[in-house]
């Protein structure tokens, strides 16, 4: 890594990288849980047709950040909009975590999985299209029997789940409970039901924790097919770097609720303040850490090590 190259980024602003559309602005949102701050004053955008990835130490505020965004949580201050490829604009904070999904269409999974573990996997894939099969019906029994709309969205959940079941790699295990799948394989089922629901916004809480590399390296094919095929942007949590330095075009870190570097992958992993925020260390003594890193970095070099 180029340490020290870099200057600390007083203002945390967005180097400029990033030159895309945003789809979703957060701007001074804070939460307060009691007596505990958990978000301060946080300000940052995600671009439409990017992965950005929000990272940081434990208890950063990371989850919060999502649980704000989708609804869960009502913040304590600030804005939170989204905005559609139509151009229509949503105030996130002001929804339910339902309304967040069905009419801004963002989804989300979980850090925890939380699939239909007795259903099959292609069940599992057609009940997350349940709205859209209900709204078809005209919410009547005759609309379920007999009219045309709802056969022919029937016709077209099935051909939505085929899809995902190809995309997440699962057409083999397509009968088989979703419980019974490998860990790897049910977290790939989450993100292929969150896509069942056509998501124009797509937020993942940790989709690499607990993954082995071969299980980490199917997902990263996911996701880039998710930002690259289906025109979704994506949002994540991760702790995995490997996966958020490979698929990520952009990357947001926090530390204690705020915004302490923001920008492309090659910029935060070279930002003194993300580096001393990951070793644990004050503001005052990041310089003299670097320092040691760079004294590190450099006999190693000289040892011959294959360093990059
Ligand atoms: N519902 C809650 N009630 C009280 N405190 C909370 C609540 N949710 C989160 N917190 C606190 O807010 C802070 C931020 O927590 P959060 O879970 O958002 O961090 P995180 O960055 O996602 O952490 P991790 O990486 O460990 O999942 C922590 O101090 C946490 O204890």
């Amino acid at each position: 890594m180029a340490l020290g190259t870099n200057t600390v980024a007083t203002n945390t602003m967005t180097p400029n990288t990033m030159t895309g559309d945003p789809i979703l602005k957060v701007e001074h949102l804070s939460m307060r849980f009691g007596g505990l701050m958990a978000i301060n004053d946080l300000s940052f955008e995600a671009y439409r047709g990017e992965i950005t990835a929000l990272i940081g130490p434990n208890g950063a505020g990371k989850t919060t950040v999502f649980n704000c965004v989708t609804g869960f949580y009502k913040p304590t201050m600030g804005m939170i909009t989204m905005r559609q490829k139509a151009g229509k604009e949503f105030l996130l904070e002001r929804m339910t975590d339902f309304e967040v999904n069905r009419d801004a269409k963002v989804a989300r999974t979980f850090q925890n999985i939380r699939l239909f573990s007795g259903l099959t996997v292609l069940e599992n894939l057609l009940v997350a299209q349940h709205n859209m099969l209900m709204k078809a019906s005209g919410y009547t029994i005759l609309g379920l029997i007999g009219m045309p709309a709802y056969k022919k969205a029937a016709a077209e959940s099935i051909d939505i789940a085929k899809y995902w079941l190809e995309k997440a790699n699962l057409v083999e295990r397509a009968d088989d409970p979703a419980g019974d799948l490998p860990y790897g394989a049910q977290r790939r089922l989450e993100i292929a039901r969150a896509m069942c629901t056509g998501p124009e916004f797509l937020c993942l809480d940790e989709p690499a924790a607990g993954l082995n590399p071969r299980e980490s390296a199917a997902l990263n094919d996911l996701l880039r097919s998710i930002r690259n095929d289906s025109n979704t942007s994506i949002l994540l949590i991760e702790h995995d770097m490997s996966v958020v330095m490979e698929i990520s075009d952009h990357v947001v870190v926090l530390e204690y609720g705020q915004k302490i570097s923001d920008g492309t992958p090659d910029h935060v992993k070279n930002d003194p303040k993300v580096i001393a925020a990951y070793l644990g260390v004050e503001d005052d003594e990041v310089e003299e850490v670097i320092e040691e890193i760079e004294v590190i970095a450099e006999n190693d070099g000289t040892q011959g090590g294959s360093q990059e």
